[in-house]
């Protein structure tokens, strides 16, 4: 079987600090590790002890600092090493470019002050006056905080990313077959069935229902996508698209959901065209399963099948339980024949 794939790769991103907050962490660890060594180094010259305190202080500031930023980098997925599904939606929601921009100021800034750490601290070390000694320290914090403030545009555009980015929907990396449809045609119904169990609600960027996502056994996904593919593209605007777009990376396979009785609110007509934009935009194969057969007479589904000539066709009732097996398998066969 294939490697499931971990959950949103953003999901670790850790909060980002402010440069005021990160001074704060660095400063008060700072005074912390001061306090305990005055305490061990009572009755040493005062010199000696200024010097060692001062370049204690410098150390645990420096790494302090530099390890924040580190953590920044280490946690954050490598756009270049993800799924294209989500480097598609990092593209769409904050650039791909800025990005990495950001994260390459952010490790710029955590190498510069650990340089400057081991510098200040060794210039402590050896420092002729105990003021001299403390104020090696603070052109040390004097020049962390201006680095600092040099990357705050930066340290907020992550801010920023890692708050929409870690909110992004959790898919695995399986066989997926993406649900589409008008609203109330079936579709949650349907996949309810399917897949047996409640499904996961996750958010999608640009839209205000977000994706579900459920599974037939542990090989195959099944994604629901109220509100991202259950209406005409052109009202859409250019990011919606593009969200929609990167579905393109997410599905092997279609299952086009219509309603034959109308009472979803969309003629025939409607629902066809959607189909017709639907196929269009993906490059897999789809299948059109006619739903609630149990609420139209024979002769016009026969119409209705007519109009579906070019496709693969199954007739079924998510509610009442006509035809899921049948349709069961041909999601299985051709997810795991096609994989
Ligand atoms: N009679 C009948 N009703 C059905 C069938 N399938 C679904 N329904 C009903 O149709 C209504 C809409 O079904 P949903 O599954 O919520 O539709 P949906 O497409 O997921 O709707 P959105 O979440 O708004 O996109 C519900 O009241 C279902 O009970 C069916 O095969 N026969």
């Amino acid at each position: 079987m294939r490697k499931k794939g971990d959950a949103n790769p953003f999901k670790k991103m850790p909060t980002i600090l402010t440069p005021e907050e990160l001074m704060d962490k660095a400063y008060r660890r700072g005074e912390k590790v001061a306090s305990e060594l005055r305490t061990t180094l009572i009755g040493v010259p005062k010199l000696l002890k200024s010097r060692t305190v001062e370049e204690h202080k410098i150390r645990t500031m420096a790494s302090v600092v530099s390890d924040n930023l580190l953590k920044i980098i280490s946690k954050t997925p490598s756009i270049d090493r993800l799924k294209p599904f989500y480097k598609e939606l990092v593209e769409v929601m904050v650039g791909i470019d800025e990005f990495k921009k950001s994260l390459g100021a952010v490790k710029w800034a955590s190498d510069l002050v650990k340089k400057l750490g081991n510098e200040y601290a060794k210039k402590a070390r050896r420092a002729k006056t105990p003021k001299e000694a403390s104020g090696f320290r603070r052109e040390f914090v004097g020049r962390t905080a201006s680095i600092l403030k040099q990357i705050y545009p930066n340290l907020a555009f992550l801010a920023v990313a890692r708050e929409k980015l870690k909110d992004l929907p959790t898919v695995k990396e399986l066989p997926t077959l993406v649900i589409a449809g008008y609203p109330n045609v079936g579709k949650s119904t349907l996949l309810r069935k399917l897949t047996g169990a409640e499904p996961e609600i996750n958010s999608y960027p640009f839209t205000t229902k977000g994706l579900n996502v459920g599974y037939i056994g542990e090989d195959i996904q099944v994604v629901d996508t109220p509100g991202v593919l259950d209406r005409p593209l052109y009202e859409r605007n250019d990011i919606e698209l593009q969200a929609v777009l990167a579905l393109n990376y997410l599905a092997n396979m279609i299952l086009f959901v219509l309603d034959p009785s109308e009472y979803c609110g969309y003629s025939i007509e409607e629902q066809l065209n959607l189909l017709k934009e639907v196929s269009d935009l993906f490059k897999v194969p789809i299948i059109v399963a006619i739903n609630k057969i149990d609420l139209v007479d024979g002769e016009r589904l026969k119409e209705i099948e007519e109009k579906l000539k070019d496709y693969r066709v199954i007739k079924i009732s998510a509610d009442k339980d006509i035809g899921l097996d049948e349709l069961k398998k041909i999601i299985v066969d051709e997810l795991l024949r096609t994989e």
